[in-house]
């Protein structure tokens, strides 16, 4: 493969590549084949047998290994001489500071999250790096260009935020596959494999009125209870008499079809266990991430769609093997859309609650999309972008200011036009990360605590690393190892105190300042305390993924219990 001789730009420039999957492989090898002599990725990823069918640069032999490194020695196959450092990490490790960013001509972003995101776009402000950012879903695309005080950065324009769904349609009231599909993924499999320390909307009255225990956590496995019998008991209660008791409210389905109750017995034969052998020979290998029920069970195809008999036996099974053969992990999981075994369970699950709603059933493909939020990927777009990528590099590398453009792939043309592209916006003077706009913060300062603040607003919404917290000189909270042990317990203390009651409280008219030390972002926060009225108060219970929700107002932030 020959190609022309680099521009002097390009031949000069050391650049940073953060992402080495579906874009970045793209983006890897057209930045070998354009002539970029030093190149550094940081990937935190280990390749999955999922990634193959796109991310080129990976074959079946490097599953389990890690993305950066095999990329490099992919590349360095057909680009021998040119020199490229990977890094199997966390873009947020402390590692990648403000003066690791400063060494690099251009950041070139080929990531998958918002987080990740967020903190690159703030360590190339801070270090005064040019960024080219990117994203694909299926057909769509974009790629955009940041420069500090020049054009927009990466927060101006608010992201719209994941879909959540009202808590009482997921534990009560299902209307389509993709509510089932939360209550199997989010409560019931967290419910059974997950932390149990963990707030749960699940139902978890026993179900049986004779059992002298009424605290009894229906979920937790009886000592010595069979492993089929235990299935069968979460089923029954789940589908059975879970539904039975929603039922009893009769103001709930006035308007709406009454859901059916399922019970085991109803769907299956008396024992399974005949039928499918014995745990030994369940499964085909010993290797936890190779378990799978569709396998112990014959099934092979995932785009066929299963009958409530067949999904039963998957919700069974799947149970089985995560307690017989994956009991180790049960207690810690989540849920992973490239763990077969999960996908398998939480389909049959959300297929049984789908078949009692009168909710058409789906394969485990489209379960599998749904409960990952996958769009499937496309490698052309892929393709495209990462092209995309490499020629607004060039333009930064060149000073081109001009010509930065914006660029949209689309997927049906707008006038004529598949790639659409438009030019770089100004920086927006109210953003709070690359202008020093203050934020105003409205929140119950007799309720929140200081831990709330720092979980819910400091990390989760202002997307801090390692936050500092002062109000006037008076330093509330800060993260780091050289610590004294004073500090340390004092900080901790803190932590635990609502605002007003804190060593130099906060209250309303209070301005406190939050610093990211590794970010270099200081934001100052104006506190009004607020408790909510009970309207208010309502519409935020309808936010399931938070137990404390947040609302941006435009730039103000109101916050507080449910
Ligand atoms: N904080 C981070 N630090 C380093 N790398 C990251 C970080 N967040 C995401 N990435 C990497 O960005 C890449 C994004 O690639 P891509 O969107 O193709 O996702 P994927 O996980 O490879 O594929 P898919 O999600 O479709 O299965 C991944 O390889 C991922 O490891
Ligand atoms: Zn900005």
């Amino acid at each position: 493969m020959d190609s022309p001789p680099p521009l002097s730009a390009i031949k000069d420039a050391k650049v940073l590549m953060v992402g080495a999957g579906g874009i970045g492989c793209e983006l890897l090898k057209t930045l070998a084949l354009s002539g970029f002599p030093d190149i550094h990725i940081i990937d935190m990823d280990t390749i999955e047998v999922s990634n193959l069918n796109r991310q080129f640069l990976f074959r079946q032999k490097h599953v389990g290994q890690s993305k950066a490194k095999v990329a490099r020695e992919a590349v360095l196959r057909f680009r021998p001489n040119i020199s490229i450092t990977p890094y199997h990490a966390n873009v947020k490790d402390p590692d990648f500071n403000v003066d690791f960013f400063k060494q690099f001509s251009v950041v070139l972003n080929g990531l998958d999250n918002l987080d990740a995101r967020r903190h690159v776009n703030r360590l190339c402000l801070a270090a005064d790096v040019p960024l080219v950012e990117s994203g694909t879903t299926g057909f769509l695309g974009q790629v955009t260009v940041h420069l500090k005080g020049k054009t927009e950065c990466y927060e101006c324009q608010p992201k719209p935020a994941p879909k959540s769904y009202p808590v009482c349609t997921i534990t009560s009231t299902p209307s389509k596959f993709v509510h089932c599909i939360v209550w199997a993924k989010d409560l019931l499999f967290a419910k059974l494999f997950g932390d149990k320390a963990q707030d749960n909307d699940l139902n978890v009255r026993s179900g049986n009125a004779s059992t002298s225990d009424h605290t009894e956590d229906v979920f937790e496995r009886r000592k010595d209870e069979d492993i089929e019998e235990y299935g069968r008991r979460i089923y029954d209660h789940v589908f059975g008499y879970n539904i039975e008791v929603a039922l009893a409210n009769e103001e709930t389905w006035k308007n709406r079809s009454k859901p059916r109750p399922i019970y085991s017995k109803d769907v299956l034969p008396e024992r399974l266990i005949k039928q499918n052998g014995n745990m030994d020979s369940a499964s085909a290998t010993d290797n936890p991430s190779s378990v799978s029920a569709m396998a112990s069970l014959g099934m092979k195809n995932p785009q066929e769609i299963w009958s409530l008999m067949e999904n039963s036996k998957i919700f069974l099974e799947a149970l089985k093997l995560f307690f017989g053969k994956r009991g180790k992990e049960v207690g810690n999981l989540s849920f992973d859309k490239d763990d077969q075994l999960a996908v398998e369970f939480v389909t049959s699950a959300a297929n049984i609650r789908a078949s009692s709603f009168g909710i058409s059933l789906h394969s485990l493909f489209e379960s599998k999309g749904i409960a990952g939020n996958i769009v499937h990927a496309v490698a052309t777009t892929n393709a495209i972008i990462a092209g995309l990528i490499v020629i607004e590099a060039i333009k930064v590398l060149q000073k081109d200011a001009r010509s930065y453009r914006m660029t949209y792939c689309l997927e049906h043309p707008s006038k004529k036009m598949l790639l659409m592209p438009v030019e770089p916006y100004e920086p927006n003077k109210s953003c709070y990360v690359c202008s020093e706009t203050p934020l105003s913060l409205e929140i119950n300062t007799h309720r929140s605590t200081l831990r709330e603040f720092v979980d819910k607003i400091v990390k989760a919404k202002l997307g801090m690393n390692l936050p500092l917290i002062m109000h006037g000189s008076a330093l509330l909270y800060e993260v780091g190892d050289d610590l004294e042990e004073d500090m340390v317990t004092n900080y901790a203390a803190n932590l635990e105190k609502v605002l007003s009651e804190l060593p130099s409280p906060v209250t309303s008219g209070t301005l406190l300042t939050v610093e990211d030390l590794q970010q270099e972002l200081t934001c100052n926060i104006s506190i009004k305390h607020r408790s909510l009225t009970l309207c208010l108060c309502l519409c935020l219970c309808l936010c399931l993924s938070l137990s404390l929700s947040l609302s941006v107002h435009r730039d103000v932030w109101w916050w507080d219990f449910c």
